[in-house]
């Protein structure tokens, strides 16, 4: 089969009930995970809010909607400790979460915007946070 091409975000690219499984299925996974765990323990307070948040996120994304509120880069930047290692294992987890959906062009759209996203978070929190080190790439494989 072809490698599905990357879409502008559309309605018809996945329905809101396959993100809030996204959502809810990636958080199952991070909040186990031994390195990613503690960190959303330690900082949702609010796991409802947080997943309506993730799901409007993704939505807008993916399907366009806009109900998305919020500052996702000063709110990563004000995380303390975050490291490369944490970025690749987050996205790691996302792509295996995505991969179990059976939705190609869900998957191919959504690991790519991971990593093209995360790939900002992680740069513009190297230059707030650790400005004198050299400047580490993601890989997302
Ligand atoms: C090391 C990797 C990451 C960690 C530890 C992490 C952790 C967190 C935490 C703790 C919050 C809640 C912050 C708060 O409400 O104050 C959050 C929010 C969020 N994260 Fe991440 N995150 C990571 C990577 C990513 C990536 C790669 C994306 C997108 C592709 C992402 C998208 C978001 C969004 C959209 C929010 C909501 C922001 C808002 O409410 O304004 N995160 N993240």
């Amino acid at each position: 089969m072809s490698q599905p091409e990357f879409l502008a975000p559309h309605p018809d690219l996945c329905t809101e009930e396959e993100i809030s499984w996204l959502v809810h299925a990636f958080y199952a996974r991070a909040r186990k995970d031994p390195l990613l765990g503690p960190i959303f323990e330690g900082h949702v307070t609010d796991w409802d809010a947080h997943f309506v948040q993730m799901t409007n996120f993704w939505s807008m994304k993916l399907r366009g909607t806009s109900h998305f509120r919020g500052a996702p880069m000063p709110k990563h930047v004000a995380l303390p400790g975050l490291t490369s290692e944490l970025f690749e294992r987050w996205l790691q987890l996302f792509r295996q979460t995505t991969s179990e959906m059976e939705n190609p062009v869900l998957q191919f759209n959504a690991d790519t915007l991971a990593l093209h996203i995360g790939g900002r978070l992680w740069l513009r929190y190297q230059m707030e946070r650790y400005p004198d080190k050299q400047l580490v790439d993601l890989h997302g494989a």
